[in-house]
């Protein structure tokens, strides 16, 4: 007889539901809210509700919304635990592509942007509009750029948008310079963005092109948008990463189908700088701004590990989590004096699961991911990157490593052949070149030429020298090409000590002509101090054919898919996913969570809770010996 919480699948074995989740999939509310912790199945029981609903209609029209593509991915697969294949009627998607498809019935001709070359000249055209406008009418409060730093504009034109800016000064009635002063935002980016703006939209309304999150923006700042939505259902995975825009567009979405809603979230895991906070008993305020009376639903038992793991969590965020005695996971507490020690512990954690699987390792900064490359590599380790870049592929430290390999062609005894970095290294070494020594971003001219001219300095190395050189003497803001030159000139015998000669050649000094904003200069120097306390008591020659090895390596496991032993993952990739065997290095109070403001010390809470809570069977928390992570305040 089958069991009463037994939920069939079409793979022959049933999944057994806990009486909270079995309350989910027969709930009777119209709009109802998951709010609850971390691994306690709440994709799961979505996927299960989508199943169900089909089951008892089979014509059901089912849209299920993530806010992120690995959401939509998490989804996915719960789906597959319970059924074959999708099932035609049903839709999943990220809100904002379902933004796009929206907007593409109504205007199928309507133009996406995803060019970033285009972008860029976009933004280039809205700073000469504003410098225009600030001739005919001077702002003192105004500091306009020579040049658009478009990692500073893109971040303020996603939040912007993502809050709903224009709108929200307009409401308040509010001058611009003012509404930015209340709420500490930068006026010149302000400007910059709503010159952009009044470019892609022109003053009739027409829309030029839609770039990511334009969509979701358009509908939201639309009073009565035209939405087709023939929906009986709509679920929403990932809710606690919704903005103001997003939450806008789904009660649209809700009023114009009159569908049911199940939408589900875990507070803990806002790690979303522009999300809305509900914290806590603020779960209301979300549902207030619903169509229908929202229900809120309850999952307190975690399926994702057992008591250990829910211990270790409750101990340092007090969130109550509870987990099955059945479930059987592990939590190790490690401490390190310094970072050498803290890389032997993750070897020593690697060392005691089974040799096929991977040791996931979760890490607050990519920069410490330099350190852990080189040392794993140096152990006979391979090591895949998830959200964060190979070391020597940042342009900064490709720029240093083929500095320091131009500067041992000095050598009488050097010889010609093919250059040991390869074309992938080269190539970013070129655009950190460009981009450090011209002190200024010109990328038009070198994307497009960056392949060609690195597999031509791969074949021919001499070709690295000339292009330091030569770009030195040409004419015109080649400022930094100079410090390069002099680089080269350094006493060949520096050779043996690569620390040394970079150290000697001022390497901040090698940056300094390119104007950047501040925090883009915190993290370029928290990369190059990673790369130069890695390469201390290494020669240049060492540290050239350890990286050349390790990038041949790592290439080599991928394209033959052997499997790694270490998987470095963001804290951003992590998110939405499990694994067996989790260890997060690094813990120190200011490193792992990293210093923020009070305002926003919630985050850094919150993504040390999402890294925790990723592990099914181990976890190892590695901290600090001295300065031990203390319990966040509630
Ligand atoms: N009824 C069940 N029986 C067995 N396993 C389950 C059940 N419900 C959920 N699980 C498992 O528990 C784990 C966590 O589930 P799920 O990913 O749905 O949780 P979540 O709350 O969405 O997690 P997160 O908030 O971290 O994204 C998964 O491995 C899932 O397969």
């Amino acid at each position: 007889m089958q069991r009463p919480n037994a939920f069939d699948t079409e793979h022959g074995q049933p999944l057994l539901l806990s009486s909270e989740q079995l309350a989910i999939v027969h709930r009777t509310q119209p709009s109802a809210i998951i709010a609850a912790l971390a691994g306690t199945g709440k994709t799961t029981t979505l996927a299960c509700c989508a199943v169900q609903a089909l089951r008892s209609n089979p014509d059901a029209r089912i849209l299920v919304l993530a806010y992120s593509k690995s959401g939509v991915e998490a989804f996915q697969q719960r789906l597959q635990m319970l059924v074959r294949s999708k099932p035609a009627t049903m839709q999943i998607t990220t809100l904002d592509r379902w933004c796009a498809r929206s907007l593409r019935q109504t205007d199928p001709g309507l133009r996406f942007l995803t060019d970033p070359q285009e972008l860029r000249q976009h933004a280039r055209q809205a700073l000469q509009h504003l410098a225009e406008q600030l001739e005919r009418q001077p702002d003192e409060r105004l500091e306009l750029p020579t040049e658009v730093d478009m990692q500073a504009f893109a971040a303020f034109n996603r939040a912007a948008k993502k809050s709903l800016l224009l709108q929200r000064v307009r409401d308040e009635g509010a001058d611009l310079a003012e509404f930015c002063d209340a709420h500490m935002l930068d006026y010149t980016q302000a400007r910059l963005f709503a010159a952009y703006e009044r470019l892609r939209i022109d003053h009739c309304g027409d829309t030029a092109y839609y770039a990511e999150g334009d969509c979701t923006y358009a509908l939201a700042q639309d009073d009565a948008p035209a939405l087709h939505a023939p929906y009986d259902l709509v679920l929403l995975d990932e809710m606690h990463d919704l903005d103001l825009a997003s939450l806008t567009v789904l009660r649209q979405m809700l009023v114009a189908s009159n569908a049911q809603f199940l939408g589900a979230g875990d507070f803990n895991q806002h790690i979303e700088d522009q999300a809305w906070s509900v914290f806590q008993d603020q779960l209301h305020q979300l549902a207030d701004f619903l169509p229908l009376p929202t229900h809120s639903l309850p999952l307190t038992q975690s399926r994702r590990f057992g008591p250990q793991i829910a211990q270790a969590v409750n101990q340092w965020f007090h969130v109550d989590m509870k987990a099955p005695s059945t479930r059987y996971s592990t939590v190790t507490y490690w401490q390190w004096k310094d970072d050498a020690q803290c890389i032997d512990q993750l070897l020593q954690a690697k060392a005691s699961i089974p040799a096929n699987a991977p040791l996931t390792v979760i890490l607050r900064h990519p920069h410490d991911a330099t350190a852990l490359e080189l040392a794993m590599d140096r152990a006979g380790k391979t090591v895949s990157l998830h959200g964060l870049q190979h070391f020597y592929l940042q342009r900064e430290i490709a720029l240093l490593l083929g500095l320091l390999y131009a500067h041992g062609m000095q050598a009488p005894d050097w010889k010609s052949s093919t250059c040991i970095l390869d074309a992938r290294i080269l190539s970013a070494f070129v655009d950190g070149a460009l981009y450090f020594g011209k002190g200024r971003i010109d990328h038009q001219q070198a994307d497009s030429e960056l392949p060609a001219m690195a597999a031509q300095m791969h074949a021919n190395p001499q070709a690295i020298w000339r292009f330091l050189i030569g770009e030195q003497s040409l004419q015109g803001g080649q400022r930094n090409f100079a410090a390069f030159g002099n680089f080269l000139k350094l006493p060949l015998a520096l050779q043996s000590n690569a620390h040394a000669l970079l150290e000697q050649a001022d390497v901040w000094g090698l940056f300094a002509g390119t104007p950047m904003p501040d925090d883009d200069k915190v993290r370029l120097r928290a990369r190059v101090q990673s790369f130069m306390a890695a390469i201390a008591g290494l020669n240049a020659p060492q540290v050239l054919q350890r990286v050349a090895d390790l990038a041949q390596r790592t290439h080599k496991a991928w394209s033959y898919g052997t499997g790694f032993d270490f998987q470095l993952l963001s804290i951003e990739q992590a998110k939405g996913q499990e694994f067996d065997y989790v260890a997060l290095p690094f813990l120190k109070p200011g490193r792992f969570p990293a210093p923020a403001a009070k305002a926003t010390a919630f985050l850094e809470r919150n993504r040390l809770y999402v890294a925790m809570t990723r592990s099914k069977r181990k976890l190892w928390l590695l901290e600090h010996a001295e300065h031990r992570i203390r319990a966040f305040d509630d």
